[in-house]
């Protein structure tokens, strides 16, 4: 993987899987921007959401890690930003998909339904795939808008 500024965040659910995986890239020479939530008390995860949106919209990451429940309500959250493109990935063919057909930049995982191992394999794989690019992926990324 090539290192750059990772924004990851969660909600509650998914605070014991952020502290790993954030400590995991970390390990792995990537900058890593925790923007909460920072302990298991009850949260809001649009909110969370909205943090690492922020933060790669205005340039401050690169790419982005949310994790919730079942990373549904956090993915569909951050996909109301625009520039945002969050894949909800359970597995690494979708990772690796998700960045060479649709140039995701977020990427969301469910902590109650995903192991830990499959969840770093999936960032891995997302944080190592490039844009496939080419004509028909690039048009319909732009029709996203
Ligand atoms: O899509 C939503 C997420 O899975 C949340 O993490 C989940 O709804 C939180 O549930 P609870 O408040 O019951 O812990």
């Amino acid at each position: 993987m090539s290192a750059g500024t990772v924004a990851i965040a969660s909600d509650h659910a998914g605070y014991e899987m952020k502290a790993q995986i954030g400590a995991w890239l970390a390990s792995e020479g990537f900058g890593v921007l925790d923007l909460g939530t920072d302990g298991p008390a009850s949260v809001d995860y649009p909110d969370f959401a909205s943090a690492v949106a922020a933060a790669i919209r205005d340039g401050r990451a690169e790419r982005g890690v949310l994790i919730c429940g079942t990373g549904i309500g956090i993915c569909i959250a951050a996909n109301r930003h625009a520039g945002i493109r969050a894949a909800l990935c359970h597995d690494v063919t979708g990772a690796r998909l998700s960045r060479e057909h649709n140039d995701a930049n977020v990427i969301a995982l469910g902590a109650r339904v995903t192991g830990i191992e499959v969840a770093k394999d999936s960032v891995a794989t997302f944080l190592k795939t490039a844009f496939e690019g080419g004509e028909r992926h690039s048009r319909r990324v732009a029709k996203i808008g």
